[in-house]
């Protein structure tokens, strides 16, 4: 077994979050969300920055996320720029292993600096974004958890999946905080498993 992380919270790998912990963070995601604007409007969207004002839900977040995949024994988080970075950092840090940062638009600087590169289906906002990765970031043996804070059309997580492909590393699967998934095919290829489904927002 990994050792033990000094800084993991409550919910330790070997100490395995328990059901009422995991039911206390998703009643607190949902207190600290808000919608903005009307639904019928144009700019309506969704609020997450109340989860990084709470200090309850900072210190937990990471072990709530890890336990979506609590059999699953990853050796890497991967993330992508800004919102996954941030949770997948936190996730990391519970299971005491390292974080493969996405980069959206990356622009390699020399030949030495070697990426994975790969264009996003349009996403969410209709774009086509080019995600990428270090080639050094991860390794051809590891298991990869990959963590968003919300999936929407999975454009950027099936990109990320790719990433993962390109490497030889293995996709476990994703932890997200808010599954709004049209699709349940994706769901189902992607392993995708949430802490709330956007119907309960
Ligand atoms: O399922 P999809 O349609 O691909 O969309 C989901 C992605 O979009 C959002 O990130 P965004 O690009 O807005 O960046 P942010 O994390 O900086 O908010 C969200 O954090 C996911 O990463």
């Amino acid at each position: 077994m990994r050792a033990r992380h000094p800084l993991r919270g409550q919910c330790a790998r070997s100490v395995p979050c328990k059901d009422a912990q995991v039911d206390d963070i998703r009643s607190r995601l949902r207190s600290t969300f808000q919608w903005i604007g009307d639904r019928t409007d144009a700019g309506f969207r969704a609020d997450v920055t109340g989860w990084w004002r709470d200090a309850t839900i900072l210190g937990e977040i990471g072990a709530g996320l890890a336990a979506l995949f609590g059999d699953a024994d990853p050796t890497v988080v991967m993330g992508t720029q800004s919102r996954g970075s941030i949770l997948g950092v936190l996730t990391a840090l519970h299971l005491g292993v390292g974080f493969a940062e996405v980069r959206k638009e990356p622009s390699p600087s020399a030949d030495s600096d070697a990426w994975w590169t790969t264009a996003t289906a349009p996403d969410y906002r209709d774009r086509h974004l080019d995600l990428g990765l270090r080639r050094s970031r991860l390794r051809s043996g590891d298991r990869v958890l990959f963590v968003d804070d919300w999936i929407d059309t999975g454009a950027q997580a099936s990109a990320c999946r790719r990433l993962v492909d390109l490497s030889g590393a293995s996709w476990l699967g994703g932890a997200v905080v808010v599954d709004g998934l049209g699709e349940p095919a994706l769901r189902r290829r992607l392993t995708i498993r949430s802490l709330l489904h956007i119907r309960d927002l």
